[in-house]
């Protein structure tokens, strides 16, 4: 599969000058549930109403969603409001319903993206239809595993297409339900920069407080999209009550957020960039060498240790330098975050190195 425009075709079939916005509850509930929240989002930037009506629960005995009965519910929300309907799938019954009941663009749930054989499955069920299909990214940090299941799509002549950026399961807890990993979705955009990349800063989150910043950083990443969970009694949802915003929320951030644009015809602006990317290049550069530096330096440790017979992990030392360029970076405005994976990346180079002069003959 190659980048094409095409592959925005459905996108800018909407006409929209702002990103389109699927909104909608976690779980649909109950009938009157779905309708009141589709007419809370009637009259606003939202275009798609959302609602999970088969929830793939991490645990079970949790609420499961309502089944078929909920397509119903959201056909009657879209009789009521003009907004068009999406759903997860997570089999060929699940599309067969959907597509009997009207469901406008069908999404793929992190849990089924990370199999093959359950994307062949849903593709094969959607053979010669026109639907839109969203693809949740995987549980699992896997940029060829998220666009393998696109692929997957597109070969069975399913084009129109998008991708949902919904977080990365760690195994170390962050503030985030799910971290955002943020350079896999900008990896994504430079292979297919037409491919329609919507967030899902629920499912990232979490919790509502984080919502608006993640949507902005989104849009400053020129996301395509947001699918925001949106429900009229948030704390009192069936599931994810933690996560869900009202529609008078929802509504309230779409005019606080700040639409980019990806360019300036502004010469000032151009020249400004330009100078200081130039500084920035030089910067780079410096790094590059630095670098260069430390490893050969890493290097020389290794023949001093191969000399000796000593191991190349050296835990004691490791974690000192860890936790000084924590303070270090702390001091001049670098996160503990990006210090920890900028040194655990460099650790990790200069092991490398040094296995190589250990087994050097
Ligand atoms: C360079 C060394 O070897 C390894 C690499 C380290 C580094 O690159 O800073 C630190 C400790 C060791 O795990 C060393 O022992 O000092």
């Amino acid at each position: 599969m190659e980048n094409k425009k095409e592959l925005r075709n459905w996108l800018d079939e909407f006409n929209l000058d702002h990103p389109l916005v699927i909104a909608g509850p976690c779980s649909a509930e109950t009938e009157e549930q779905v309708v009141k929240i589709a007419k809370q989002l009637k009259d606003s930037d939202v275009s798609v109403l959302r609602a999970g009506i088969w929830k793939p629960r991490t645990r079970p005995g949790n609420f499961e969603g309502v089944g078929a009965l909920g397509l119903k519910w959201m056909k009657t929300a879209k009789e009521e409001t003009g907004l068009l309907t999406t759903t997860e799938v997570a089999n060929p019954n699940h599309v067969e319903l959907a597509l009997e009941n009207d469901v406008d663009i069908l999404w793929i749930g992190a849990r089924t993206t990370v199999s093959p054989f359950i994307i062949q499955e849903i593709a094969d069920a959607l053979k010669g239809t026109n639907k839109t299909v969203l693809v949740k990214n995987p549980v699992n940090p896997d940029l060829s595993l998220w666009l393998g299941a696109v692929e997957r799509l597109y070969t069975a002549d399913i084009k129109n297409l998008g991708v949902i950026h919904r977080g990365f399961s760690a195994y170390e807890k962050t503030k985030y339900r799910n971290n955002p990993e943020w350079q896999i979705p900008i990896d994504l955009q430079n292979r297919f920069p037409d491919l329609p990349l919507i967030l899902d800063p629920s499912h990232i989150a979490g919790r509502r407080d984080i919502i608006f910043d993640l949507c902005q950083t989104a849009l400053d990443l020129n996301y395509d999209g947001l699918m925001v969970e949106t429900h009229h009694d948030p704390d009192n949802a069936w599931s994810d009550a933690a996560q869900q915003i009202t529609p008078a929320t929802l509504i309230q951030f779409m005019k606080d957020l700040k639409i980019r644009k990806e360019i300036s015809e502004s010469v000032d602006f151009q020249n400004k960039l330009n100078n200081l990317r130039a500084q920035i290049d030089v910067a780079d550069n410096h790094l590059i060498d630095l670098l260069a530096k430390r490893m050969r330096i890493s290097d020389e440790i290794g023949k001093v240790k191969k000399d000796q017979n000593v191991s190349v992990l050296q835990t004691k030392r490791w974690n000192e330098i860890l936790g000084n360029m924590v303070l270090e970076g702390e001091q001049v405005g670098l996160s503990e975050e990006f210090i920890l994976r900028l040194f655990k990346a460099v650790h990790q180079e200069s092991i490398n190195h040094q296995e190589k002069v250990m087994k050097a003959k």
